[in-house]
């Protein structure tokens, strides 16, 4: 017996042994490069599936928050089938990691499914390259924050949604989406575009949350597990190899028809300036992009930034006018409170002793603090983006003893950082406009202003450091029109039976939120009515100019 058991055993010796060594050796440049660091806490996961099954993907900000809360700890961590996951749950360490050790962690994770198989190709998405700072560099130099050219689209869009909702009081979803799609079109390739209905706005629109839902974390299981992608299309379970395969085309399309129309419509009447008519007038100006090939590169870069603008511009601008008019159709007291401070500020009396009123400017925002304060409110209770846009670690790093690997996705939880209750009191989860004012000195009884103590929570919706959102600007510009005018003309109140639907057991109002990347206010009743006879004069004085 013995002579053959030795004989098995030589080769499988053979083969354990390097097995072994390999295994020692990858520890031993684990603990290398981790220093002896372990990674942040969080909970034990299983071999192989790691924390497959403890990875939220609904309602995912609070259960983070929770697991953030229940480890003790600014950072947590959890194990995706082999990719960490980094949580991070408060500001400083979002600052610290973020924007501080920006050159480590400015990349983002690979979509395989929206980019590779799908074709979407957007520099939101893109890694941290020389194709995604020329990206960025052509997108910022056009909209720059203080370069305005967005104004005049901003007020003629808004101006067009007062009048529409006069028109049909019970479709203010699709009509605020509609106003987002056409100054996103606008802006991008200066096209006119229809009241109410336009084709190339629903056509793109259509085909962004396509791809959007393809973004929700583990929505796609060839995100989760790349290697997918490898397998023939014709196996069992590849039906999302089938699915991305038969809406390539859509990507293409969303890349190229505003850009066609646009070329077509160049010089014709309504085309305004645009980011495409700016990027091509100084395409032909630079003698460097003369030779074909880097004219092919530099078109593709006009044309990837062009459709970014309607992608990165559309879903999160519609919802942040959304939940603010879902807040005050629900706080009817903070409502009333915010058209008193415009009817104060925005009504006169006429030559003949009759009372006035006019449309709110840009040029009123200091004048109107407490509405600044309702919308910052409603940015902080119900963020757009609670877990942000996930960046991804270039490098190596250690971090408050704990370490973070090279390919870790990072996770900034944005709703946590708003419902932090040592920045905005333990009443964090309850819309309270006012946590963001303060009395005003020599202003009387009434007067207040905005708290510059109290963390603007701008400075944490739109993400951080070298990724930070572009457009910000253009997205808190249009919120402020939006939400100044439509108040100034409107009523607004979800009615009583719909308060079932939003109030808890509690009498707290909840916001409901479809479950995914993005916080969506599920639809409600809401009825908007013409405020006043002044605001009937109003409509019919802009129904005449737009
Ligand atoms: C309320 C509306 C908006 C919100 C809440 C929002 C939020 C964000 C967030 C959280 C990010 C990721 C930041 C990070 O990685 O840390 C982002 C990126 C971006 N946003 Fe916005 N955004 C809004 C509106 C807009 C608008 C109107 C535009 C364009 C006109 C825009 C353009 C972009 C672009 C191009 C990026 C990608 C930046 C990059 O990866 O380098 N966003 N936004």
């Amino acid at each position: 017996m013995l002579p053959i058991l030795s004989d098995l055993q030589a080769p499988a010796t053979l083969l354990l042994v390097p097995a072994v060594l390999c295994i020692l050796y990858s520890k031993w440049q684990y603990r290398k490069r981790s220093s002896g660091c372990p990674l942040p806490p969080g909970p034990r996961g299983w071999p192989i599936i790691g924390n497959a099954l403890d990875i939220p993907l609904e309602s995912m900000a609070p259960a983070y928050a929770r697991w953030a809360k229940h480890y003790g700890s600014d950072i947590v961590s959890a194990n995706a089938l082999g990719t960490t996951l980094v949580v991070i749950d408060k500001y400083d360490t979002a600052i610290e990691l973020l924007e501080k050790r920006a050159t480590k962690y400015s990349s983002r994770a690979k979509s395989v499914m929206a980019v590779d198989l799908m074709g979407y190709d957007s520099f939101i998405l893109g890694p941290y390259s020389d194709e995604w700072k020329a990206q960025r560099k052509l997108f910022v130099r056009y909209f720059r924050p203080n370069g305005g050219v967005h104004i005049a689209q901003e007020y003629e869009v808004v101006h067009r949604l007062l009048l529409d909702l006069n028109d049909v009081p019970g479709e203010v979803y699709g009509l605020v989406r509609h106003m987002v799609g056409s100054l996103a079109i606008s802006l991008a390739y200066g096209l006119p575009v229809q009241r109410r209905r336009d084709e190339l706005v629903e056509l793109i629109d259509s085909i962004a949350r396509m791809v959007g839902e393809q973004l929700v974390p583990g929505k796609a299981i060839v995100d989760v597990l790349p290697w997918l992608r490898h397998i023939p299309d014709w196996m069992p379970g590849m039906g999302f190899k089938r699915f991305a395969k038969s809406v390539r085309w859509m990507a293409t399309k969303f890349r190229m028809e505003g850009y066609e129309r646009a070329l077509k419509a160049f010089g014709t009447e309504g085309v305004r300036p645009s980011f495409l008519s700016d990027a091509l007038a100084s395409l032909d100006n630079v003698d460097a992009v003369k030779d074909s090939e880097a004219r092919h590169k530099a078109l593709g870069d006009i044309l990837n930034v062009a459709s970014t603008v309607f992608g990165a511009a559309s879903d999160t601008t519609t919802d942040a006018i959304l939940i603010f008019l879902f807040a005050l159709a629900t706080h009817p007291d903070v409502r009333k409170r915010v058209q008193n401070e415009l009817d104060t500020f925005l009504t006169d009396r006429n030559e003949f002793g009759k009372r006035t009123l006019r449309l709110p400017t840009f040029e009123d925002q200091d004048n109107l603090p407490f509405l600044m304060a309702a919308i910052m409110e409603s940015q902080r209770w119900a963020p757009v983006a609670p877990t942000g846009v996930p960046h991804s670690t270039t490098e190596d790093d250690v971090y408050g003893g704990y370490f973070i690997p090279k390919g870790s996705v990072v996770i900034p939880n944005h709703w946590s950082m708003l419902n932090d209750e040592g920045e905005y009191g333990a009443d964090a989860l309850d819309f309270n406009p006012d946590r963001f004012v303060r009395p005003k000195s020599g202003e009387g009884e009434h007067g207040i202003e905005i708290n510059p103590d109290i963390r603007n929570p701008s400075t944490i919706t739109f993400g951080f450091g070298r990724r930070v959102c572009p457009g910000s600007h253009i997205a808190q510009s249009s919120l402020w029109l939006a939400a100044a005018c439509l108040l100034t003309v409107f009523d607004f109140e979800a009615p009583h039976t719909e308060r079932p639907r939003y109030v808890t057991s509690e009498g707290k109002v909840n916001p409901r939120f479809d479950a995914g990347f993005l916080c969506v206010p599920k639809e409600f009743k809401c009825e908007f009515k013409v405020r006043s006879e002044e605001a009937k004069v109003l409509l019919a004085e802009l129904g005449m100019s737009v």
